[in-house]
């Protein structure tokens, strides 16, 4: 963690784009992260705190009203400035383990490769809400587009985001691929067309090591 003032916590993010399992191991590695003895705070992008919760609503329900991406890009990093103040800055400050179901990498898989963004002016939000936080470790799942819309249609439910066309969900997988080429350090990509059991011993795997440094 670069910030000045560091945290003792860890800032631990997960990744991906639709139907590629993150739930699942989202509570795969809560579990794993609490029988290792730590003290986890589980929380979600958008979102992870009541106002920002209300935000999330606005994104991902406004059926009366098409949402200008500009506002969408704003409104994504206004939720997200009111998360890191009221949840992930005190936790870590206190000590914890933060895991977050989506960061600032969505933004730049979405907004920008998705939507076609600018990316500096996506930097400029990033350094202006988050200064120099950054995750500690940024697990990427990993899937080819098809793969995860057929387990989403499985699942039998859809959002505002889940319908864009299916370029638009090779722009975001790129993006995010993109992320983890920048910046390999933080980053470890998941091969989630795995069978599930694999994808969690290689998610443990990632853990350990990162837990040992
Ligand atoms: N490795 C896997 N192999 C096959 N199916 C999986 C795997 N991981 C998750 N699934 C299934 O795919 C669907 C989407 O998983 P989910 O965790 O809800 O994805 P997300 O939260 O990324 O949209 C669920 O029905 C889940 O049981
Ligand atoms: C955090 C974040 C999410 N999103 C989008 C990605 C998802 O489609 C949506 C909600 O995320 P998520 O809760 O992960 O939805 P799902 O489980 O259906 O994948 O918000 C952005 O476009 N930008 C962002 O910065």
């Amino acid at each position: 963690m670069t910030e000045q003032h560091k945290q003792t916590g860890s800032f631990i993010t997960l990744e991906g784009g639709e139907g590629v399992g993150k739930s699942t191991n989202l509570a795969f590695i809560i579990d794993d992260l609490k029988n290792r003895g730590l003290s986890v705070v589980k929380t979600r992008e958008p979102g992870g705190t009541p106002i920002a919760e209300q935000v999330r609503d606005l994104l991902l329900h406004h059926a009366d009203e098409a949402l200008d991406p500009t506002a969408e890009l704003l409104l994504v990093f206004a939720a997200r400035a009111q998360h890191l103040a009221q949840v992930i800055k005190p936790s870590l400050y206190a000590g914890k383990v933060v895991v977050s179901d989506r960061f600032t990498d969505a933004s730049f898989a979405y907004q920008g490769a998705g939507r076609g963004l600018s990316i500096t002016v996506l930097e400029t939000l990033e350094k202006l809400v988050q200064q120099a936080l950054q995750p500690d470790l940024t697990l990427l799942l990993d899937l080819p587009v098809a793969d995860g819309m057929a387990r989403v249609a499985k699942r039998g439910q859809s959002d505002r985001f889940e319908q864009q066309q299916h370029d638009f969900f090779e722009r975001v997988r790129a993006g995010y691929l993109a992320r983890a080429r920048a910046f390999p350090d933080r980053f470890r990509i998941i091969d989630a067309a795995q069978p599930l059991v694999d994808v969690q011993q290689q998610i443990r795997q990632v853990l350990d090591e990162f837990f040992s440094k």
